[in-house]
């Protein structure tokens, strides 16, 4: 195996910039045991004590970016997520997401229904439709991808999930692209961090994201009861890794998210062989309480195949808990034109040789979590799974 970049970088550089200081050591519990955390009853996990900072309002490559970046890939390589805090403005467009996404799930079944979109996978999900590893899930969902007219070039085509967004309202149509458009700032600044953190050249990764394909799911978990809870009868979403470069997620005061740190003997490639379900009920997990004014960052499937396993797409869950649980996680994503390349210095041939497209792999893992939906069914149809392939969809040397 070829000696790659980066393979014996120490962790946890420059600690003295990290906001809040991180415990020497987690602690195994059990929900019984631990009744100042809102751990989900039935789970046995380890609390999470996250590495903690603060994004600069600019990168400019400064000594104290280079702080930041190593202590970020190092809490990565230890923990597998961490925690930034939120500035001011994105509490409160937080607040106001949140609040919009409460008032959406609080309409009537058939008024929830009705937001679901032939071309996209854009809008809702109801209770049990998402199949995680053949099971179903008991969130219910309300995704945000990118959201165009049918008169857009890509959408006319009939390009793979693209398609409007079928908003139940302006405000939530507000709410929603508020927020996001804000994390889309972060993201790039935490990609402009990663790239000085993992020692490669300026824009290796952010060469990728013009454009980018970056989308949200809005969540809410029904409380635990008789007919719901852990097990393969029924969870909050069951165990997986998600799809790009960074997944960005916040939540509320509930608890019910998992994460599996990084190990060396646990090997999985999602674009290749399915993580869904992977390592569910072994032990591992750690628990990531809640904390107010602040989200959790993690690697997606291409950050994983793109640093050769350096940063792993973080396999991750959740449980319901005795309280409902609002939650959103924001994808920072590729241009789904995109074929990933390894970045230099991380090529050690990693499978496949040719890099991966990425508006493949999305479409692969929204056919596969969606196989009864009407998007799936009029793809499938229409026959257009082959635009994939076509040079037009597909940016081979990932200059955008
Ligand atoms: O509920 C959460 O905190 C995370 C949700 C999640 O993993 C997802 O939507 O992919
Ligand atoms: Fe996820």
């Amino acid at each position: 195996m070829a000696i790659v970049k980066g393979a014996n970088k120490g962790v946890g550089a420059a600690r003295y910039l990290i906001t809040k200081a991180r415990a020497a050591s987690t602690s195994a519990v059990t929900a019984q045991m631990a009744p100042t955390h809102s751990l989900p009853p039935g789970f046995t996990a380890q609390i999470g004590q996250l590495e903690a900072c603060t994004l600069p309002e600019r990168v400019s490559g400064s000594v104290s970016d280079k702080a930041i970046a190593d202590a970020m890939i190092g809490a990565w390589r230890r923990d597998g997520i961490l925690q930034i805090d939120m500035s001011k403005t994105q509490q409160r467009l937080y607040q106001a997401a949140n609040a919009a996404s409460r008032r959406f799930f609080s309409r009537p079944p058939a008024q929830k229904r009705a937001c679901v979109d032939h071309m996209s996978y854009s809008g809702y999900i109801a209770s049990g439709e998402e199949i995680t590893d053949g099971v179903a899930d008991y969130s219910e969902i309300f995704t945000v991808t990118k959201d165009l007219p049918h008169t857009d070039q890509r959408v006319a085509q009939g390009w793979p999930c693209h398609g409007p967004c079928p908003w139940p309202d302006q405000s939530m149509k507000n709410a929603m692209k508020s927020y996001m458009s804000d994390l889309a700032v972060s993201g790039e600044k935490l990609l402009q961090l990663i790239e000085m953190g993992l020692d490669v050249p300026t824009g290796s990764l952010t060469r990728y994201t013009d454009d980018g394909w970056h989308h949200m799911r809005v969540l809410r978990f029904p409380h635990r009861d008789r007919t719901n809870g852990k097990g393969k009868k029924g969870r909050g979403i069951g165990s997986h890794t998600d799809y790009g470069l960074l997944v960005i997620a916040a939540q509320d005061e509930v608890g019910g998210l998992f994460v599996r740190p990084p190990r060396q003997d646990e090997q999985f490639a999602n674009w290749e062989k399915t993580s869904a379900g992977l390592r569910e009920n072994d032990a591992g997990w750690m628990y990531v309480p809640p904390a107010a004014g602040t989200f959790t960052v993690f690697p997606g499937d291409m950050m994983q195949y793109m640093t050769n396993n350096f940063l792993k797409s973080t396999p991750h869950k959740v449980g319901l808990n005795v309280r409902e649980r609002f939650a959103f996680a924001y994808f920072h994503e590729p241009n789904f034109r995109s074929v990933i390349k390894p970045l230099p210095g991380y090529n050690a041939g990693q499978s496949p040789i040719g890099g991966i497209h990425y508006g493949t792999h999305f479409t692969n893992m929204f056919l596969r979590n969606y196989p009864d939906r009407v998007t799936t069914a009029r793809l499938r149809e229409e026959g257009r799974y082959h635009l994939l392939a076509s040079e037009q969809l597909r940016d081979e040397d990932g200059v955008l």
